[in-house]
């Protein structure tokens, strides 16, 4: 391309580092790029809870600076992303995912096992802190806010014994050795997206959606978030409840022997955030590779079938 491709992002470290994933492929396959700084809502506003900002808050004035041709390219992580489409706006491409899982960054090198109750653990999304609670820990959980540096330091600084905090930002920002535990999901399923970008364009910029899609679109990555998104989509229309999700892409045999790849996908919806009540429900699916999006649907539906359509969370909620 002869132009300058102008990428948008947010200033802080965690969206330059995954803006240079992008703008490393570009320049790579011999493109010109700038990497453009645009402030969001909520890096505006650093005190009000995720939850009161409304929706979007880290994404909707890169869609804007997109839609004004500011700049050509927004990357998001894609669990900030609201379901709902955008009008004039298209997703290029999905790079290949970091890992998913939350991790813990405890004093002392603790694991959340070994927390002591009453223990103050600090996460600002409704997903984890219900997910927590159903540990059974007697873990004190505090709503924190700001980026990956503030909420570490509440941990150095002695005013909180651990946050909880998604992997992928930490290994990106080259902060993965202060990790104490990587939760499993067994026990915290992360985000719907989480540890994934998305990189958009406009609709009418076929060239950078092509260029995009061609060089830094990872399909096993696609399918994984397509399967979680869909059950994340279906859950917002059917229930408030938070919602984790985790799909893999697995090889499976056919009945002939082939091999054939498979999305496997976990859900939870949460309720009950009060100290004495959680109730997390959960089921699981797997399907053929080009069903994703049916197959995150469909486990939405079994779990609003197992209750999650009563059960009512704190609405919106910061992934
Ligand atoms: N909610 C904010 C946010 N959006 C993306 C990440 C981390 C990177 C990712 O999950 O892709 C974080 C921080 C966190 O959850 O710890």
């Amino acid at each position: 391309m002869t132009r300058t491709i102008r990428i948008g992002t947010r200033a802080s470290a965690l969206a330059l580092a995954q803006t240079e994933i992008i703008a490393d492929a570009l320049r790579k396959a011999g493109e010109q790029v700038e990497v453009v700084h645009v402030s969001t809502a909520g890096d505006r506003d650093k005190k009000t809870p995720v939850t009161e900002l409304g929706v979007g808050v880290y994404t909707s004035a890169l869609r804007e600076a997109l839609l004004t041709k500011q700049v050509d390219v927004a990357v998001h992580s894609y669990k900030d992303l609201p379901t709902a489409p955008e009008r004039g706006i298209v997703l290029a491409a999905v790079p290949r995912r970091e890992d998913p899982r939350d991790a813990l960054i405890a004093r002392d090198g603790l694991t959340l096992g070994e927390l002591p109750p009453g223990s103050k653990v600090g996460t600002g999304a409704a997903r984890r802190v219900a997910q927590l609670r159903a540990l059974g820990l007697g873990l004190e959980i505090v709503p924190i806010r700001g980026n990956i540096g503030t909420r570490m330091r509440k941990v150095f600084d002695g005013e909180l014994d651990g946050v909880v905090l998604a992997r992928a930002g930490l290994v990106r920002t080259g902060q993965a050795e202060k990790i104490t535990e990587t939760l499993d999901p067994i026990q915290m399923l992360p985000a719907p997206a989480q540890g994934a970008l998305a990189a958009e364009c406009r609709v009418d910029d076929v060239d950078i959606e092509h260029l995009l899609r061609s060089i830094v679109d990872d399909e096993a990555t696609r399918a994984a978030v397509t399967a979680e998104r869909a059950m994340l989509a279906a859950l917002e229309a059917g229930c408030s409840a938070p919602v984790g999700a985790l799909a893999e892409v697995v090889e499976d045999l056919d009945a002939d022997g082939s091999v054939i790849e498979s999305v496997s996908l976990r859900g939870v919806a949460a309720a009950g955030l009060d100290e004495e009540s959680v109730q997390l429900l959960r089921a699981s699916a797997v399907a053929g590779k080009s069903e994703a999006e049916q197959l995150g649907r469909a486990l939405a539906a079994e779990l609003l079938d197992l209750g999650a359509g009563a059960l009512s969370g704190p609405g919106r909620e910061s992934r």
